[in-house]
């Protein structure tokens, strides 16, 4: 993949999407502020790539209920601000979204077209930003994804690690329902569809892409637990006995289908890539 120009540089999926494609040129905060979209607008003009990818957000989900103007120009006005440039230079733009956008109501995992409906600012801003970036009138990808993990930056891998080296009993919510997906796989898909769409301006849209199978987060830290030799006693709580500034969906289930359909790209076993990164974690 020539020409590729990507948003995030220290995050967890801008690093995984530099092993795979070193050459990209990676804007991070001094390159681009998304707090100043113009700015991101400008890089683009004068980098000229091929293709972009926006891998930067706002992503502390409880702060940003206290900071909305902040994660609003971040998550919302600045992709869009892309995609609109990205649509005058005729270039395919692939940006990254939440299971954070639908407010979780009932079991089933949800297909793209599902009624949205975020519970907190994060996954309203996010909401923001997908609806602008299908707006631009671009060739655009969505991908929407869901409690992502990797050996580098802030993700529940590493602090678990932390909180079960020190703590002998751990509360964990085991009535929020998701997939795991490690930043590797969603890189790595980013890669693929950004490279079909550059071969090809029909394709595009909106996709769910999730690690399988579904868990709770009691579920994922036991597995963290049993692949990093620690075994602190994990109590499984309900949401409402651990109270945070955001709500949280309670039903992140994403169906995957269509992704797998149109570019063949199956949900990995997170299972498979935990262990990876607890490897690395561990080297
Ligand atoms: N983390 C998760 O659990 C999930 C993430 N997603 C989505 O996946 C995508 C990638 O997330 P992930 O890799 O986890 O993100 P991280 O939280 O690991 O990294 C966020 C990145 O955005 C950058 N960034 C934040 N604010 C600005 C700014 N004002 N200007 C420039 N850069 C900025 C950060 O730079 P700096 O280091 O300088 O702060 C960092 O590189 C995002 O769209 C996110 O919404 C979707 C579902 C789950
Ligand atoms: C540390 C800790 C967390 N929890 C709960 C809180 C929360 O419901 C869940 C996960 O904690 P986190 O802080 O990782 O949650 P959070 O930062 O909200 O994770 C989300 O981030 C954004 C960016 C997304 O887009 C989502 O897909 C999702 O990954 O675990 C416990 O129950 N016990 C604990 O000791
Ligand atoms: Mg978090």
């Amino acid at each position: 993949m020539d020409g590729l120009l990507v948003f995030g540089k220290t995050g967890q999926v801008a690093r995984e999407i530099e092993r795979i494609v070193p050459d990209a040129v990676f804007a991070g905060r001094d390159e681009a502020d998304l707090t100043r979209p113009a700015d991101c607008a400008e890089l683009i003009r004068s980098t000229r790539p091929a293709a972009v990818i926006n891998a930067a957000a706002y992503t502390a989900v409880d702060k940003a209920e206290t900071d909305q103007e902040t994660a609003r120009l971040v998550n919302a006005d600045a992709p869009a601000e892309m995609a609109r440039t990205c649509a005058e230079l005729g270039i395919p733009f692939l940006h990254i979204s939440t299971d954070y956008v639908f407010d979780g109501s009932g079991d089933m995992p949800r297909a793209e077209d599902a009624e949205t409906g975020p519970l907190g600012v994060y996954g309203q801003t996010k909401l923001s930003g997908e609806r602008g970036v299908a707006a631009a009138g671009g060739q655009f990808a969505i991908l929407r994804t869901s409690w992502v993990f990797s050996a580098h930056g802030n993700n529940f891998v590493k602090t678990m690690r932390r909180l079960g080296a020190e703590r002998d009993r751990l509360t964990i919510v085991d009535d929020q329902i998701g997939g795991p997906t490690a930043a590797a796989d969603i890189a790595a898909a980013a890669v693929t569809m950004i490279a079909a769409m550059t071969r090809d301006p029909s394709r595009g849209g909106l996709y769910h892409f999730a690690g399988h199978p579904d868990t709770s987060w009691a579920g994922f830290a036991q597995e963290i637990f049993a692949l990093s030799g620690l075994s602190p006693e994990v109590v499984g709580i309900p949401t409402e006995d651990y109270p945070t500034p955001a709500r949280r969906p309670l039903n992140s289930r994403l169906h995957c289908a269509a992704i797998t359909h149109d570019f063949g790209i199956d949900r990995p076993d997170w299972r498979a890539s935990l262990e990876r990164v607890i490897k690395e974690l561990d080297e």
